[in-house]
């Protein structure tokens, strides 16, 4: 069918013709590119004379500096006093400087001269002409550098220091914090610029030199810049235009906390979505931190009175204002810190006595039973609803999947974690606090996938109270000022004061300041291990209006449930119940289930040296390497051809290695092993009968 051509349609025809067509010039093109260039165009004439001006005032000082250094005679002073002869030289160097100084006023003498001489033979313009010359020149000598490409593979070509500030003072700070020989100097890969209240710089060491050792010794180099070293942020460049000789340093005017801390965002937000990153702080050069909390967990440890309440309440804050999410608010401290948050919660306690201990142990059975719920159901979903085995936004707000993002907070989490009081868990006499710690560890290792954050808060994050297997699965970290290194490192991992994050270091006076060690990607975007953070203010007045606010979403969406609703909560278990409620994924595996006896080789071997960290809960990868150690003169390549046979395949997953770091290893799945022993032993009775 043939179309008629509308005075539309030929005007659209036109303009297609005339932005694709070769014949008519680009900028002429009727596309937003020619806009752009006029606007571009424009703004560079408008904006051309206060840059020229600039550049000429930048260019005065430079030539400034340049004839200071030369009437000084530094170069030659420089290399007398690296010599050690500077006390020989002395005179003679006098003698120069005195001489250029004779120069310079000859020079000036002789200007004033030539100048009165054209004024006289030309009138005023004369002297108008030398100086719009002069002043081109020192534009040319103070133009902006887009700063260097940096360093290359292979280290050719001089080094250039271009700084409108003199270059010379950071390479000589890094020669005395002994982070550059003395034959060795930087490269400035970005210019210094403002940002913030400081300055900003981004430099390639030597290629000798590696930037992991400038952020461990930022306090030598702070010193050096004469800073506190809460003044000087040093970060290594990673990713896409960066490498392992390359650092971005800030270096601040002034104590960047001493300013009044500021309000929290979402104060004035009417709703939050719980899959957003929430607002956290303000980095020291005054960005904002958001810090995402779903499919993660957050372990807050701090002295006390530093602020760690403040900071658990700032990342809860945004699940209070997302009336599809799910609160369970435990508060050891008993105070009225969260007093507020019963007005939104499913569950709510406040207390710190045994009853509340043996509540705590009811939810969090509660939840695991969630948990394993929600994985069977999320097996039965389609690829489309639920691609991974993960909960998803649409998933979480779904009603009829019944699966809220869920958030358990637990303020002063070392106080059920302590409870001495005995209880047998299926044979198995232990305290309650390390029934805690192990049911904690297991919503830390499986929940966050199933949508349950936790956010557990500390003041004593020792290695006793925190058992390293619960702090092992805490995703992240933020670690207030603490006592000291070893409490700095419990929280935000081992030797993370090796590499320049020691939060003993932070002052008592910079209250809600800390070391935010994110699980993934936070909104400052590339790679950081750790950034320093000073989180928003969230006094008791904001908190209870945004947990009334949070009270008024979920009424209107008909979800206020459990303790907010005002059902009584259940009755906390008893020492004697406590048993009784074990979920399946708890409870021991059945006497027998992971011995040998019955199995074939060398799954035997494998259930003899792993025997009940096989169950279900326990491992869920076990590296081949492990395997074939413990099993012993075994052949590898036999070994995986027999395991393939009873469909186990080895798959490639991270492990934690002894330095702290994790790598790709191969290894086995726990599930696929644990399947292959229950194959076997059916198999096994089928042939016996
Ligand atoms: N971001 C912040 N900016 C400024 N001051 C803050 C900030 N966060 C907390 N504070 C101050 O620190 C004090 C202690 O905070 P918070 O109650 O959270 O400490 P805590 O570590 O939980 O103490 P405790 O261990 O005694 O429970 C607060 O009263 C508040 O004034």
């Amino acid at each position: 069918m043939s179309q008629r051509m509308t005075p539309e349609g030929l005007g659209a025809r036109l303009t297609k013709w005339r932005s694709r067509s070769a014949v008519v010039p680009l900028p002429l093109r009727p596309t937003t590119r020619a806009r752009r260039l006029l606007r571009d165009g424009t703004a560079e004439i408008l904006r051309s004379p206060a840059r020229f001006l600039g550049a000429v005032l930048r260019g005065l000082v430079t030539a400034y500096r340049s004839w200071r250094r030369w009437v000084r005679v530094r170069d030659y002073a420089d290399a007398a006093r690296d010599a050690g002869k500077f006390a020989d030289k002395f005179t003679e160097i006098r003698a120069l400087s005195f001489f250029r100084w004779k120069v310079t006023l000859g020079v000036i003498a002789g200007a004033g001269l030539a100048l009165a001489v054209l004024h006289a033979v030309h009138g005023p313009s004369g002297p108008w002409c030398v100086g719009a010359v002069g002043a081109v020149a020192l534009a040319a000598l103070g133009r902006r550098g887009g700063g260097l490409p940096g360093r290359r593979t292979v280290l050719a070509g001089p080094r250039i220091l271009r700084w409108s500030l003199d270059p010379q003072v950071l390479v000589d700070a890094f020669r005395d914090a002994k982070l550059l020989g003395n034959d060795e100097t930087l490269r400035l890969v970005e210019r210094a610029t403002r940002a913030g209240e400081g300055w900003t710089i981004t430099v390639d060491l030597p290629a000798t030199r590696k930037a992991a050792d400038v952020v461990k010794n930022r306090e030598a180099l702070a010193s050096a810049l004469a800073v506190d070293e809460v003044q000087l942020i040093v970060n290594r460049v990673r990713g896409r235009g960066g490498h392992a000789g390359r650092v971005a340093l800030w270096v601040a005017d002034r104590d960047p906390y001493s300013t009044p801390p500021t309000r929290t965002p979402l104060v004035d937000a009417e709703q939050w979505d719980v899959w957003r990153p929430v607002p956290f702080g303000r980095d020291p050069q005054g960005s904002r931190v958001d810090l995402p909390l779903v499919w993660t967990s957050l372990l807050i440890g701090a002295i006390p009175r530093q602020g760690k309440t403040f900071a658990a309440r700032l990342a809860v804050a945004g699940a209070v204002l997302d009336p599809h999410a799910r609160l369970y608010v435990a508060d050891f401290k008993a105070g009225k810190d969260w007093d507020a948050a019963g007005q939104v919660a499913h569950r709510f306690l406040a207390g710190d006595d045994t009853d509340d201990v043996f509540a705590l142990l009811g939810w969090l059975i509660e939840l695991i039973s969630e948990v394993q719920g929600r994985y069977r159901r999320m097996r039965t979903l389609d690829d489309t609803t639920c691609p991974e085995s993960k909960l998803t936004p649409a998933i979480s707000r779904d009603d009829a999947l019944n699966m809220p993002v869920t958030v358990l907070v637990v303020d002063e989490v070392q106080v059920p974690l302590e409870n001495r009081t005995s209880i047998t868990v299926e044979g198995r006499k232990l305290t309650t606090g390390e029934y805690v710690g192990e049911l904690l560890t297991w919503l830390a290792k499986k929940g966050p996938a199933a949508g349950i954050v936790l956010i557990l808060a500390t003041q004593r994050p020792d290695s006793r109270t925190i058992p390293s297997g619960l702090r092992a699965v805490l995703g992240s970290r933020f670690a207030l000022r603490v006592m000291d290194w070893r409490d700095s490192n419990m929280v935000l991992g081992e030797q993370m004061n090796t590499r320049g994050y020691d939060s003993s270091r932070l002052l008592a006076a910079h209250k809600g300041v800390g070391i935010l060690r994110p699980d993934g990607e936070i909104s400052q975007g590339g790679e950081v291990l750790a950034l320093t953070v000073r989180t928003y203010y969230l006094p008791n007045e904001d908190w209870r209006t945004i947990c009334a606010r949070g009270r008024q979403l979920r009424g209107h969406a008909g979800r206020l449930t459990g303790y907010a609703a005002g059902h009584d909560p259940d009755p906390p278990l008893s020492a004697a119940c406590a048993e009784a409620a074990v979920p399946e994924a708890r409870k021991p595996a059945r006497v027998g289930e992971w011995t040998p006896e019955g199995l074939p080789e060398p799954l035997a071997s494998v259930v003899a040296h792993l025997g009940d960290e096989l169950g279900e809960g326990g491992r869920e990868f076990v590296p081949t390497a492990e395997l074939v150690a413990a099993l012993g003169d075994v052949d590898p390549k036999r070994f995986a051809r027999t395991l393939a046979e009873l469909g186990c395949r080895p798959v490639r997953d991270r492990v934690a290695d002894p330095k702290g770091g994790v790598r790709q290893v191969r290894g086995y799945l726990a599930a696929e092993l644990r399947t292959a022993v229950r194959q076997s032993r059916t198999d096994g009775s089928a042939r016996r009968r």
